[in-house]
């Protein structure tokens, strides 16, 4: 069976959601999944002050943080996180940042990568976040497996190639309906690790 950790960050829920959405996507093409979250990075004081962010580390207390295990062990990574500012979160960066060990020893390579995100406007800066999360994927030697314009279900949510994307409102509730997409996206992962294994074996 393929491997899939599927590894988030958020702070208001959003990203979870991306996350579990991909967990089933992945599921149901077979896979091996590990649902993990990266660290929170920002001071507790800063967590309390929203309603909002408290209650989504509350809800994701439950769900383990990554290690390097959860990449060494996988044949495909899927990413999930908010764009801040046109970046990824320095949560995920740090993250990243961690796997020097890994990556000099060729643990990184060959990884079926994609991920996804989400940003308050239409037009905030999602495609910038996926190229900073992919640009780190190429030094990694991974392969980037985005859904492109590969079915119909992208234009649904958005029509965005390099990867999922959805904007939230005010309230942080999701603007487009992005779930077929994110399953969609899933499998895509899938099926691109599954080609890759098959054809080292
Ligand atoms: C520090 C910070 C920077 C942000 N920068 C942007 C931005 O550049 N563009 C944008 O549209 N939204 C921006 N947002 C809004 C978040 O992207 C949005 O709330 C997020 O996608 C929600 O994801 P989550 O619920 O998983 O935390 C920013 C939010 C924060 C806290």
């Amino acid at each position: 069976m393929t491997n899939v950790t599927i590894i988030f960050y958020s702070m208001g829920g959003t990203n979870v959601q991306l996350a579990k959405w991909a967990k089933e996507g992945a599921e149901q093409a077979g896979a091996n999944v590990r649902l993990v979250k990266v660290e929170e990075l920002a001071p507790e004081s800063v967590i309390n002050s929203n309603e909002g962010w408290k209650n989504t580390v509350e809800s994701i207390k439950d769900i383990p943080s990554a290690t390097s295990d959860d990449i060494e062990w996988a044949d495909a990574i899927i990413f999930s996180v908010p764009t801040r500012f046109g970046t990824m979160p320095s949560q995920m960066k740090q993250f990243i940042d961690m796997q020097g060990g890994l990556w000099a020893n060729g643990k990184t390579v060959n990884k079926v990568v994609s991920a996804m995100t989400s940003a308050q406007n239409p037009h905030g800066g999602q495609e910038a976040t996926l190229l900073s999360l992919y640009t780190a994927m190429m030094h990694w030697g991974a392969i980037i497996a985005t859904p492109g314009y590969s079915d119909p279900v992208v234009f649904g949510a958005g029509g965005n190639p390099y990867g999922t994307s959805v904007s939230v409102d005010q309230d942080g509730n999701m603007v487009e309906d992005v779930e077929a997409a994110v399953k969609y996206q899933a499998k895509r992962t899938v099926t691109v690790a599954d080609w890759v294994k098959q054809g080292q074996a």
